[in-house]
């Protein structure tokens, strides 16, 4: 399993500028969420740091294929050696039918967790369920609310749950079809200690076959990391096996490699 970016744009044109720019008063003004962002990563766990606004949630939209990126292309190759790409092309021509296969295959959680569906979460589980074509869906995702603690929640609305069972909903529904591409777009944001000891055991065990990207700013959660991606300015400025890039710093934490590159950064940009 491997995920190549190739010279990944993504902008996005701001309320205010698509209100100004339909009256062709201002010139449209963009804001940059990837910019030319080259990068590969394959099994395992890739944490995607960052300071804010850095692009770690669109990178995470456009591998999602939520998002069609300006340019560039995304190429998907699975273990079987099937090989999918999503990129603008792509989008124009078909959308997104035809990348069912890969999209079957990818678990999403969102940055944004609030939902106003008032469907229960055992109706929407089974639903999602049916819908990537899991087998015995019922089962499945029975299995999935008792192993992420949601029992209890089963015929609540969506929309009535308490922060920390919907961050385990949004977990739960994105292992429904035991996904071999896993997006975690800050998961721990709204766990309680159950959800925290749940991810953790979760990333532990995690499958040999799936590639996880995690985009967070807890540092903590950054500990579990195969790989180390760190993003500035919507571009990829430093990639590669955890071991080897924190064995620069003197406890080898990632919160302390993290720290570093920042400080490296901020003496970078004041020489320049
Ligand atoms: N829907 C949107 N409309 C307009 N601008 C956006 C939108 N989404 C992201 N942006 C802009 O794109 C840039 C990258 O945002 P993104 O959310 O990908 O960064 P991030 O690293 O995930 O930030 P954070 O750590 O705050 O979540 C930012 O300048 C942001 O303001």
């Amino acid at each position: 399993m491997r995920i190549e970016w190739s010279h990944i744009k993504k902008v996005y044109r701001t309320e205010d500028d698509k209100k100004w720019s339909s009256r062709l008063i201002f010139p449209r003004e963009t804001r940059t969420g990837l910019l030319d962002f080259s990068a590969s990563t394959k099994r395992g766990i890739t944490v995607v740091l960052g300071p804010k606004g850095s692009g770690k949630s669109t990178l995470l939209k456009v591998t999602a294929t939520i998002s069609v990126p300006n340019d560039g292309r995304v190429t998907y190759t699975m273990d079987n050696k099937k090989v999918w790409v999503w990129s603008r092309n792509r989008a124009e021509m078909s959308g997104t039918s035809g990348l069912e296969g890969l999209k079957n295959r990818i678990g999403y959680v969102p940055q944004r967790k609030r939902l106003e569906e008032d469907i229960s979460v055992e109706e929407a589980m089974v639903y999602l369920a049916q819908n990537r074509r899991v087998p015995q869906p019922k089962r499945r995702a029975a299995e999935l609310m008792a192993r992420w603690g949601l029992a209890g929640y089963r015929k609540h609305e969506l929309s009535q749950l308490p922060k920390s069972a919907l961050s385990r909903y949004w977990l739960a529904q994105s292992l429904l079809t035991d996904p071999d591409i896993w997006l975690l777009d800050e998961p721990a944001e709204g766990l309680d200690e159950l959800g925290w000891e749940l991810l953790c055991q979760e990333l532990l065990h995690h499958p040999s076959h799936r590639l996880t990207l995690i985009a967070t700013n807890d540092l903590e959660l950054a500990e579990c990391a195969d790989h180390l991606m760190l993003m500035e300015g919507g571009s990829c400025r430093r990639l590669g096996a955890r071991h080897l890039l924190t064995a620069s710093v003197p406890d080898g934490s990632v919160a302390s490699w993290y720290r570093t590159m920042q400080t490296f950064s901020g003496l970078h940009s004041r020489i320049k």
